[in-house]
């Protein structure tokens, strides 16, 4: 493969064949992370320096937001369930009410260019996410609370809250792939390549075209199809666990295969590997592909689609060789429940880490060679 070009780079080769790839996946899937992997990957600046004020005002912002959510949604637990969300009642000392009610004054609007807070009260803040983010109630709350499809890595930025509650914080690059910006507009990028085919020196440019997952670009997705030559599709691993934004009663991977089948011949990405492996030492394939949960049924009739295989039991022996186990048969359940989408059409699939450059960088390698391949009669 060749490398990824800006914009003017793409101008200025102007004699290639561009060959555009639709970047599709419901909202949260890891498309936009995708993208600042491929660039990081090939030494281009993976966000200009606006990006990176911006990207520094939002986490801070999630921090405060989500922690007030957490403060609230610890008492509707306890109060739902008393018995058995006793674990989720804050104690009532003082320490932890002052941090509470210091919290709870700050508005969440202080993190934009004309409102900032003052350095001092930057730093107090950092400290007081820091001290309740470690109380044992508000792990319990977050443990049990309902995941959003759309969440960004929480836990990595909660851990590091006194850092970047610090005024001199800057997004890192590693806070960047891992923040959550959501796509609203178009975004695009490009690829080079160059092939060897019959000794004959191919190059190819790969115009990746994301155009947001919400259900609202969902619906102009199919209005992308002129002059297509492909579909990378991604899916989030980890969203067998987690709702919609925009419909709290609807599983984000159900809403992944349902919409799914609308381009055959797909390259698939089953993305947050990572994530998933954490989320499955957890919580069992069966909250999303059984009859025993409150998500409705992906096909009611077909008993194929109902997960049957080894779920993780810290208990047995050998237990990691058992997670590997049972980590690989979700793996390919969840592959066959996608393939079976394609209607007997080829489909390529990779599991994919969008926060980890070396490994998207190795796959996309395959996959641009995939794409090449395929066109390689319009390129010659
Ligand atoms: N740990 C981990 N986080 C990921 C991975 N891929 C994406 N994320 C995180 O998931 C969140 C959502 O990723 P995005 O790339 O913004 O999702 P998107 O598909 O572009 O979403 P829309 O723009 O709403 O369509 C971000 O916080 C990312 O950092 C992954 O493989 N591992
Ligand atoms: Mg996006």
């Amino acid at each position: 493969m060749g490398c990824v070009c800006s914009n003017e780079n793409a101008e200025r080769d102007k004699n290639l064949r561009e060959h555009k790839v639709l970047v599709l996946g419901t909202a949260g899937s890891g498309k936009s992370t995708i993208f600042k992997s491929l660039k990081e990957t090939e030494g281009k600046e993976m966000i200009e320096p606006r990006m990176i004020v911006q990207t520094t005002w939002k986490i801070r912002q999630t921090l405060l937001e989500f922690m007030k959510w957490l403060i609230k949604h610890s008492q509707s637990l306890y109060e739902t369930d008393k018995e058995k969300n006793i674990d989720c009642l804050i104690d009532e000392t003082t320490e932890i009410s002052t941090n509470i009610q210091s919290l709870m004054k700050t508005p969440e609007f202080v993190f934009t260019e004309n409102e900032e807070l003052s350095e001092e009260d930057l730093i107090t803040l950092g400290k007081t996410i820091a001290y309740l983010w470690k109380l044992p109630s508000i792990q319990a709350t977050f443990a049990k609370r309902i995941q959003f499809a759309n969440e960004m890595n929480m836990e990595y930025f909660y851990e590091r809250a006194i850092d970047i509650m610090h005024p001199k914080y800057f997004a890192t690059k590693e806070d960047l792939l891992k923040a959550r910006v959501r796509t609203t507009g178009q975004d695009f990028i490009y690829v080079f390549m160059y092939l060897f085919y019959i000794h004959k020196k191919v190059n190819c440019l790969l115009r990746l075209v994301d155009i947001g997952g919400l259900r609202h670009g969902q619906k102009t997705w199919i209005d992308h199809r002129e002059d297509l030559s492909t579909v990378l599709f991604v899916v989030a691993l980890n969203h067998y666990n987690c709702v919609l934004f925009e419909d709290n009663t609807k599983n984000a991977m159900h809403e992944a295969l349902a919409t799914f089948f609308l381009f055959l011949g797909t390259i698939l990405f089953l993305n947050k590997r990572d994530l998933f492996r954490e989320q499955l030492r957890k919580v069992p394939l069966s909250v999303c592909f059984r009859a025993v949960t409150n998500f409705e049924y992906v096909r009611n009739d077909r008993e194929e689609e109902q997960w049957k295989g080894m779920n993780y039991n810290p208990k047995e022996s050998e237990h990691e060789q058992h997670f590997e186990r049972c980590y690989n048969q979700a793996l390919e359940f969840i592959r066959n429940l996608f393939q079976s989408r394609q209607r007997g059409k080829i489909f390529s699939c990779y599991v994919t880490c969008a926060t980890d450059q070396d490994n998207i960088s190795r796959v996309f390698w395959d996959v641009t060679m995939l794409v090449g391949k395929n066109n390689l009669k319009d390129m010659l």
